[in-house]
């Protein structure tokens, strides 16, 4: 789709190079790590995915892990070719796709969360076609006005990089990019172009939870940290407070996914079942609880 088609279908949105009010105030992911930097905290960062098992669900889910300690969230678009994703987030993606959520609801349960009083930065994680589905100068528009603090995309084309990062600079969303360990040669252009702070995938592979890390992750991660100066966080296998204070010695975030959303599903029959979704959101709160290092 041309830009300026896009353009048009945003009613209100900036026409085409169109420079929106410079943004003042820091990025809430920003603030978030200067504040643990100054504690000598480490940020626990989850995700889920928007819709799973539904939208009310979710909004309730994403109050207990603030109260569960969690700093930064990140929200699960639904896709539905999740390529880099295990089986527990591809049946997530699954649920919630039977409950047509998109881009624009996943914006909404943001928004709404704010509604409700939670503080913490949501980092939007998505796949790079639901983006180009919604149209790139819509997107951006609605995920700033929803107070969306920064943004994920697994698959964004290399090519495509220096525009996303242009239009997200644009409206205050911290682009954060995903380093693996067969990252080597591109690295320092990754990192250079890094905002928010830098995702480090534990490992090759999909997510999912893993009983052990191959040795090199902990070099792989010191290599990291010592290229950049944002903060350093790692994902991809993690699911127990074992294995986030072992990361924890050598980053200042972790990210845990897989392990929460299995643990959703398993509860959703309470979830659903009036009678016991509180407990049922208690149990996950404490799950989460018990990652905060
Ligand atoms: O699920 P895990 O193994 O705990 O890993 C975090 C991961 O779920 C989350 O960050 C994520 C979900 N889908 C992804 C695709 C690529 C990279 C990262 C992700």
């Amino acid at each position: 789709m041309s830009h300026s088609a896009e353009s048009g279908l945003a009613a209100g949105a900036a026409q085409e190079g169109e420079r929106l009010p410079a943004f003042e105030a820091p990025n809430r992911i920003e603030e978030t790590f200067r504040r643990l930097g100054e504690t000598g905290g480490t940020a626990l960062i989850p995700f889920l995915t928007v819709g799973d098992p539904d939208l009310d669900t979710t909004l309730d889910i994403i109050e207990q892990m603030e109260k569960a300690g969690a700093d930064v969230l990140e929200l699960g678009v639904p896709y539905s070719d999740p390529l880099a994703d295990g089986p527990v987030i591809q049946r997530a993606s699954a649920r919630a796709l039977e409950q047509l959520i998109t881009v624009r609801t996943c914006l909404d349960v943001a928004r709404k969360a704010r509604e409700r009083g939670v503080q913490m930065p949501f980092v939007l994680f998505t796949y790079y076609n639901p983006i180009l589905q919604t149209g790139l100068d819509l997107f951006f528009e609605e995920a700033s006005r929803n107070g969306i603090s920064g943004l994920i995309i697994p698959d964004l084309p290399y090519e495509e990089s220096e525009d996303m990062l242009r239009r997200a600079d644009r409206v205050n969303i911290a682009l954060i990019p995903l380093v693996a360990p067969t990252s080597s040669e591109r690295i320092d252009k990754i990192l250079r172009s890094g905002r928010g702070f830098v995702y480090c995938v534990s490992s090759l592979g999909v997510t999912g939870e893993r009983a052990s890390f191959h040795d090199g992750v902990d070099a792989f991660i010191r290599d990291v940290k010592s290229r950049t100066d944002l903060p350093v966080a790692v994902g991809f296998g993690i699911s127990g407070r074992d294995q986030v204070e072992r990361f924890a010695e050598l980053c200042d975030g972790v990210v845990v996914g897989s392990a929460i959303v299995r643990t959703i599903e398993t509860l959703i029959p309470d979830l659903m079942n009036a009678d016991k979704r509180e407990d049922a959101l208690l149990q996950i709160r404490e799950f989460v609880a018990e990652l905060k290092v």
